[in-house]
């Protein structure tokens, strides 16, 4: 997140609500990137087609919130990494998806 007192999305999370949103997540497998501000995650499957199956529900969702992911699939693993290019860091609706995602893989 920039600390510049730029114009910013409604949505792009101040620190304290951010701290909150971002510690269950950080203890389930995401992590925050290195370089960018951006949550990433490996999703491991017991093969592609369950890998696939997965992507295509989240992919629903994705686009019915319009918020997409940067994603790429080998074989039984997806690679996953969330933030929201018009705010060029995180927001409530990569949480939003992040959380979405994994409660699709539960
Ligand atoms: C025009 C359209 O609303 C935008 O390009 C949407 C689409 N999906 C998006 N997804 C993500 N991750 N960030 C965005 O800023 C974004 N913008």
């Amino acid at each position: 997140m920039t600390d510049k007192n730029q114009k910013t999305p409604q949505d792009m999370l101040e620190r304290e609500a951010r701290e909150e949103a971002l510690a269950p997540l950080l203890d389930n497998g995401w992590r925050l990137d290195e370089g960018r501000d951006a949550l990433s995650k490996r999703f491991e499957f017991k093969n592609f087609v369950e890998a696939f199956g997965w992507m295509t529900r989240a992919a629903i969702w994705a686009e019915k919130w319009n918020h997409h992911p940067e994603w790429s699939n080998v074989y039984n693993r997806v690679d996953v990494t969330l933030t929201s290019h018009d705010a060029g860091g995180l927001t409530q609706r990569d949480v939003k998806l992040a959380r979405k995602m994994d409660a699709l893989n539960s």
